[in-house]
């Protein structure tokens, strides 16, 4: 019998089998045997063939990527706060592919894409585990989900997944200027104390990786981890936001203590609970920003507006208005929080805030 003959044959037995206390652990046996079979489906790849089904195109104003352990609720989230429907089911690796739906909120289009769940081991390969954590690198936000009612060492076992494909969660690139060079050996400097980082220990690394020839300036105190990251290249510096659901089915108290800790939010898909205030707060963490623009004598439409990124500049606002904008440009008067009076006159290195109004004076 073949594997989704197998799993066939479970699921059947699930659906007639009454669920009651003495049927408990017949059904918790049958629902670990069929998580087994759905992860030798993944290994073998005959859910889809290899990849297929991850390649998911980047669409709207920023993406939104869901990682967790299976049958945590990643996929009843995507149904509960999207159109989209990515099947749910109280068994494991339910979800085989990736699935994208859509936020809309403030006027933004944030792509959700739900994944199947990872296990222990992701990082080698275990499961679908490569592709899953190769699309969280494309993320904007990687939202780590958790079963509330499961311990906290799921918490750390994600972090260490993700950690070893070189994806760094909540920090930002070390700051330090490192350029390989065809000659003149090492140069190394540092602008301030170092605690751990020595100059000999730079030269080991890189010797290590047999680099003899490079400039090396240090702009803050990093670890020795730090500089290997800034050495390999590769790494992705990506936000990480902690959602923890189905707090239905835990105390008061262990809700309380949840929602107190850094970056993390507490939901329940199944009662609704917290939904608003997890979308606000995936906006927060995605630093988009909204402004609006006007033209000369008129009002800004305010159902419209544009999405940009965090830190974005004038010359980015003209860029999403239009191509050639930038060339005609002369000056634009701004009013709102990044100025200091309204209006005021700005060039195009000005730096937008949140909910400005953006009037573009074009030369003649
Ligand atoms: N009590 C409770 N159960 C929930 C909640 N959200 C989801 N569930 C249940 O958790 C189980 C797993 O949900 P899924 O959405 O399939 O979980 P998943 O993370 O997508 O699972 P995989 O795709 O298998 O990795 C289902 O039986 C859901 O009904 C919740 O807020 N509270
Ligand atoms: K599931
Ligand atoms: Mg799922």
């Amino acid at each position: 019998m073949g594997v989704l003959e197998k799993i066939a044959d479970i699921e059947r037995e699930i659906a007639r089998t009454q669920k009651n206390k003495a049927t408990e652990y017949h059904l918790g046996l049958l629902k670990a045997k069929l998580a087994k079979y759905r992860v030798q489906l993944l290994d073998t790849g005959k859910a889809a063939a290899k990849g297929e089904g991850f390649d998911v195109m980047k669409s709207g104003d920023a993406r939104v990527v869901l990682i967790g352990f299976p049958s945590v609720g990643k996929s009843t989230l995507l149904n509960t706060i999207t159109k989209t429907h990515s099947e749910a089911g109280a068994y494991e690796f339910t979800t085989l592919t990736c699935i994208p739906g859509k936020i809309e909120y403030n006027g933004a289009n944030i792509q959700l894409l739900d994944l199947p769940g990872i296990i222990e081991g992701a990082s080698q390969g275990k499961g679908r585990g490569r592709q899953v954590v190769s699309v969280a690198k494309t993320a904007d936000l990687i939202m780590i989900m958790l079963d509330a009612t499961k311990s906290d060492s799921q918490r750390e076992l994600l972090e260490a997944e993700l950690e070893a494909v070189g994806i760094r969660l909540n920090c930002e690139k070390p700051n330090v200027y490192f350029k390989v060079k065809n000659g003149g050996g090492l140069s190394f400097n540092a602008t301030c104390q170092l605690s751990t980082l020595t100059e000999k220990m730079v030269q080991s690394i890189l010797h290590d990786y047999k680099i003899f020839n490079a400039d090396i300036l240090i702009r803050e105190d990093i670890t020795v981890e730090q500089f290997i990251d800034v050495v390999l290249g590769n790494r992705r510096y990506v936000r990480a936001l902690y959602c923890y659901n189905k707090i239905d089915s835990i105390s008061l108290e262990q809700v309380d203590q949840l929602a107190r800790t850094p970056n993390t939010v507490v939901i329940s898909c199944e009662l609704s609970l917290n939904l608003d205030y997890l979308i606000e707060t995936i906006w927060k963490n995605l630093r988009l920003l909204r402004v609006y623009t006007k033209r000369r004598g008129e009002f800004p439409d305010f159902d419209g507006g544009l999405i940009i990124r965090g830190g974005s500049t004038i010359e980015h606002v003209c860029h999403a208005i239009h191509r050639s904008l930038v060339s005609e440009f002369k000056y634009a008067l701004v009013w709102g929080r990044s100025t200091k009076h309204n209006p005021q006159r700005v060039g195009l290195s000005h730096l937008v805030d949140n909910e400005d109004v953006i009037q573009v004076v074009k030369r003649r």
